[in-house]
């Protein structure tokens, strides 16, 4: 087998990281399988490390780059290698989120992760698509999982930040610093009237609360906002949220965790392949639960663009 080059978030979740690693690490000893580790030091050094190493290898050399971290260091591993066609990427789950886990069916005790890495690693990748997000300035994003603009996205600038999810997760209860804030915000937020222009088609939505759009079902740390979603299907699915009270805003927000919200009709969905997001009032966006900056956003997705060690969810 060839090396595998794992890079490792050694603050993801508080360190739990490394403790899968050191797991890992023996086990990979025991197995004699060749590997090479790189440890991130500070944010964006994920996609640094992966540019890197890509630059260095012949476009016909496929390389195998396995993160140890959440799905922040693995949105940064896919955003170094989106451009190349000769990575190969996958996960060992050690983050507080981990929604790429559940969406691409990665098993969640990591010598079990690392098996079936080592299984997918002797067959062809699994290629999945990615979206791409451009700003007013022509910057590129890609991800993995989703994209969001509006209050979700408050809510993952206010809480990657915070101390608080920093303190919750020495009890693994990361998660609950979610929770916390969109209580706290829910009485402050404005919403906003968005325009959407998806495949030519021009929409309005009057006082949006956000809109996401997914390439697989989960997010937020397991909630199944976009259940059609299909991360081979070449399509995006955009959700939208909008004219409702702060009390339902909540109750459908709960109701979000096991895909209820989409019966509500102040949920809207959307289907298609590109799309452009434009609020009245700037709202800020995420990609993969990374702040990014704010709207307007400008999304495409690329059918088939990323070679994974996964396998599709049905
Ligand atoms: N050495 C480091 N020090 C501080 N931050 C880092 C380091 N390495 C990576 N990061 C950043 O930490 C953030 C969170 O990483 P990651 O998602 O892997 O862990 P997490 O604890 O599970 O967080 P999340 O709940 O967002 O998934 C990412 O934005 C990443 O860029």
């Amino acid at each position: 087998m060839n090396s595998i080059h794992f890079i490792i978030n050694p603050q993801a979740k508080n360190g739990y990281s490394m403790k899968v690693w050191k797991k890992v690490q023996k086990q990979l000893t025991l197995e004699q399988i060749p590997f090479h580790a790189v440890f991130t030091e500070y944010r964006g050094h994920a996609a640094e490390i992966v540019g890197a190493l890509l630059n260095g290898t012949d476009a016909e050399d496929l390389v195998m780059i396995v993160t140890i971290g959440g799905d922040g260091t693995l949105h940064e591993v896919i955003n170094g290698a989106a451009n190349a066609r000769n990575a190969m990427i996958g996960m060992i789950p050690a983050g507080s989120g981990n929604d790429f886990r559940r969406g691409y069916g990665i098993p969640k005790n990591p010598l079990a992760a690392l098996q079936f890495i080592s299984e997918r690693a002797k067959t062809r990748p699994f290629l999945a698509d990615i979206g791409e997000i451009k700003n007013e300035q022509g910057d590129v994003t890609y991800f993995i999982n989703n994209m969001g603009v509006g209050f979700d996205a408050l809510i993952t600038k206010v809480a990657n930040s915070s101390r608080l999810k920093r303190f919750l997760n020495q009890f693994h209860l990361g998660n609950l610093v979610y929770a916390y804030f969109v209580m706290k915000k829910i009485f402050s937020f404005q919403c906003s009237d968005v325009n959407i222009v998806i495949d030519g088609k021009k929409l309005h939505y009057k006082k949006a609360w956000f809109v996401t759009v997914s390439n697989q079902p989960y997010y937020g740390g397991g909630m199944k906002i976009s259940p059609q979603a299909d991360v081979g299907d070449g399509l995006l699915n955009v959700t939208i949220v909008q004219n409702l009270s702060r009390l339902k805003f909540f109750l459908v927000f709960i109701t979000v965790f096991w895909g209820g919200h989409t019966k509500f009709k102040e949920v809207k969905e959307l289907v298609g392949k590109q799309l452009t997001v434009q609020s009245r009032s700037p709202f800020y966006a995420h990609a993969d639960g990374e702040y990014i900056g704010e709207s307007p956003m400008q999304i495409t997705v690329h059918h088939q663009a990323m070679p994974l060690l996964t396998k599709k969810v049905d």
